[in-house]
């Protein structure tokens, strides 16, 4: 996925010059240690990661190898791509059962006057966060239109040639920001335990508590001479930034009263809260199942709020220990707990195992929304969520740290499935997650 600034929010405005804003932003990933919030890069795969994204490697680029398949200009998928037999996904992308557990919540009694559809809706909430860590959430009063057009820009930007594609990168020539995904991010090694490069691009764009997000420079990097189309896209994601924060914010307050605690100590989280808008295009793959869309992660944010397309593709481990497909709800956001709101709910609220599988046939595309909180903020449950019977799960820790130096303990030790979030438990017995 993506990568999280530790930029205040008003630095994303308000600078004179593109080079400007350039140097700002490359200064801004360099003083921070978060890296790719979510791309769990073993030490040493950087390396393999920037030659694999290398603009002439066009065969290191999932969209450009699957283009090339179906012209039958290329016979085979390169190797570099091909998931080792034993991390492989066994149940295709159109493999629903399961699917029948996860809820969807009309959540538009968050913004009326009805009480008692209220409680319903919280206590829905709380029991889907509680039981499947998955839900589908509509009533949200996301304009129906706006995502479609962000949709449609995002296939637009995709089917741009790789070398223009590469341009609105952050990963490349003098702009490299070493591990981080910001614009256009051809296909990486993420999750690594696989130790593949996986079968899509990407596109990220950083966006803070007001909605303001860092499109322009992005825009203007693709399409230098198409000024409509700069300023169509600009307008879609700007619009859709401020949107999807106001629905992050209204799950927040929705979140807080299902776990019945006093609302000031979960606000404290969320005064400067990033939202990385990531655009994940997978294209059609030969063999679907010997290549990864996504690798199996836990998000490590609050929560996650995922547009998809009408193709399926997210697949998700569920309490039984099996993995199957949820089938995308129209005009609905797929929500998510992740790390954080676990470690901050004291393990209520559970963030599930989940990855990305592709097809043969159809391109899927997805944006989603990841809402991280304050980086500097000491993560610990709310005292109400303590007590004999449920003690304390996780250590203090902070999201900075946790996308950080836990982050490096854990790719060190952690297997294909594991959780970082046992990185910071209490009472592991792993002596890496000790005394730390
Ligand atoms: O594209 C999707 O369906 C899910 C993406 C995802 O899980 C992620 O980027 O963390
Ligand atoms: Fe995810």
């Amino acid at each position: 996925m993506a990568t999280l600034s530790v930029e205040p929010p008003s630095s994303m405005g308000g600078y004179g010059t593109r080079e400007g804003l350039l140097e700002k932003q490359v200064a801004g990933a360099r003083g921070n240690d978060l890296g790719d919030a979510m791309s769990v890069l073993p030490r040493g795969e950087l390396k393999r990661v920037e030659q694999a994204s290398d603009p002439e490697g066009h065969l290191a680029n999932a969209a450009e190898v699957s283009r090339l398949l179906r012209e039958g200009q290329l016979k085979e998928v390169p190797q570099a791509f091909i998931v080792p037999e034993e991390s492989r996904a066994k149940e295709a992308y159109n493999d629903f059962s399961g699917d029948q557990d996860i809820p969807t919540i009309d959540i538009s009694p968050a913004f009326a006057n009805d009480s008692e559809a209220q409680e319903h809706l919280v206590e829905d909430i709380a029991r889907a966060c509680e039981s499947t860590g998955f839900l589908h959430v509509v009533g949200h009063g996301f304009p129906e239109q706006l995502m479609k057009d962000a949709q449609a820009h995002g296939e637009k930007l995709f089917a741009l040639p790789l070398d223009q594609k590469l341009k609105g990168s952050f990963a490349h020539g003098n702009k490299l920001v070493k591990g981080q995904r910001r614009g256009y991010s051809s296909t990486p090694t993420l999750f690594t335990p696989a130790r593949a490069l996986v079968w899509q691009e990407g596109f990220t764009l950083i966006g803070d508590r007001s909605g303001q997000v860092d499109v322009d420079l992005y825009a203007e990097m693709l399409w230098p001479h198409d000024e409509k189309q700069r300023q169509s896209f600009c307008e879609v994601y700007k619009e859709y930034a401020g949107h999807s924060m106001r629905v992050c914010l209204t799950l927040k307050d929705l979140l807080v009263k299902a776990l019945k605690v006093d609302s000031k100590h979960f606000e404290q989280y969320f005064e400067q809260p990033t939202q990385v808008l990531h655009l994940t295009g997978y294209p059609p793959a030969p063999n679907p199942l010997e290549v990864m869309g996504l690798n199996p992660h836990y998000d490590h944010g609050a929560f996650t709020i995922i547009l998809q397309n009408e193709v399926p593709g997210l697949q998700i481990r569920g309490k039984s220990g099996k993995w199957f497909s949820i089938r995308p709800v129209p005009g609905a956001f797929c929500f998510t707990v992740a790390d954080t709101l676990q470690a901050l709910s004291n393990g209520r609220f559970k963030s599930y195992l989940h990855r990305v599988v592709v097809n043969k046939e159809k391109p899927r595309l997805t944006i989603s929304t990841f809402l991280a909180v304050d980086f500097h903020k000491v993560i610990e449950p709310a005292p109400e969520l303590v007590d004999d019977k449920h003690p304390r799960l996780y250590r203090s820790f902070t999201y900075r740290e946790y996308l950080s130096s836990i982050r490096l303990k854990a790719i060190d030790h952690m297997s294909d499935s594991g959780h970082m979030l046992d990185f910071v438990k209490l009472d592991s017995p792993d002596p890496t997650s000790r005394n730390q």
